[in-house]
């Protein structure tokens, strides 16, 4: 008859590598002295200073979520290989580890969150900055109200192009830049009116109220969604721009690359 440490135990034997996700430092230093197995830790930083480190850019509260991500990253990063079997250690409940998920890993699972992050024009941090802040407006709306928003990233040159103002440009003169402190307040006030919010590779808020005139021809956004989610994705076919939307109906952040829907995250999940 099996104990519990054979039944239990068959979660991590002979998996070909072990994800720990945001570990404490004590905690990673037992896995670190291991030398059979390949550790990998995942997280938003690399609080321990691990050797082999997996970035995912939001802290997914789903624990589905993060696993799935955490693979996709390392996957894209190449330090595991499709099909091979994980032990995946995260916390649920407590401030430490207290999960093992024996997962095996499957490229065809692709959502193409890496892409959006990694490889878009947008710098990476940029990217990053719009979709916080999104998630971040999708919680608290505005003044009580669900708001929606239209974010056009990367790519601003073409984006400006196929586009024209509603309004005239308060960021015209200005050089502000997402992630600074105040422009986050500004883009909040500025998330009432109409139209799309481009900015540039590096961040700088190139302008507000811009309506998005892309040709729409091929592209394939899920229906029912009006639009502010067609011209946002259709400009990321027309353009190497990523577009972050948050829905005012249904308050969901949504991305858009290459045409496509790529990402799909409820704010109040975070
Ligand atoms: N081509 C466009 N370019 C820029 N902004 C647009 C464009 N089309 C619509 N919008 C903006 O989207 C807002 C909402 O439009 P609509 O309801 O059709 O979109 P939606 O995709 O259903 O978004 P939501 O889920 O937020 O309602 C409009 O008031 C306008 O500000
Ligand atoms: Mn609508």
């Amino acid at each position: 008859m099996d104990g519990l440490d054979d039944v239990f135990g068959d979660l991590f034997s002979s998996v070909d590598g072990v994800l720990l996700f945001s570990p404490s430092g004590s905690y990673y230093e037992r896995f670190a002295a291991i030398e059979e197995v390949d550790v990998i830790v995942v997280g938003t930083e690399n609080e321990v200073g691990a050797e082999t480190f997996v970035e995912l850019p939001l802290a997914f509260d789903d624990v589905a979520d993060r696993i799935k991500f955490g693979i996709e990253g390392a996957l894209e990063q190449e330090v595991i290989e499709d099909g091979d079997e994980l032990a995946c250690a995260t916390r649920i409940f407590a401030d430490e580890i207290d999960t093992v998920s024996r997962v095996r890993a499957s490229a065809d699972a692709h959502t193409g969150i890496y892409d959006l992050f990694a490889k878009s024009r947008a710098e990476p941090d940029v990217v990053k900055s719009v979709l916080e802040l999104a998630v971040e407006l999708g919680k608290k709306g505005q003044k009580g109200k669900p708001v929606g928003a239209l974010f056009i990233v990367g790519d601003a040159g073409k984006v400006m192009n196929k586009s024209r103002p509603l309004s005239y440009n308060p960021f015209e003169k200005s050089h502000v830049h997402v992630g600074d402190q105040i422009v986050n307040v500004m883009l909040k006030e500025f998330s009432r009116l109409d139209g799309a919010f481009v900015i540039s590779d590096a961040g700088k808020i190139v302008s507000a109220y811009r309506y998005l005139e892309p040709s729409a021809e091929g592209v394939d956004i899920p229906k029912g969604l009006g639009a502010r989610h067609m011209a946002g994705g259709a400009i990321t076919r027309d353009t190497n721009a990523v577009a972050i939307v948050l829905s005012e109906s249904d308050g969901l952040v949504r991305a858009f690359k290459g045409g496509e829907l790529i990402l799909e995250v409820d704010p109040e999940a975070y």
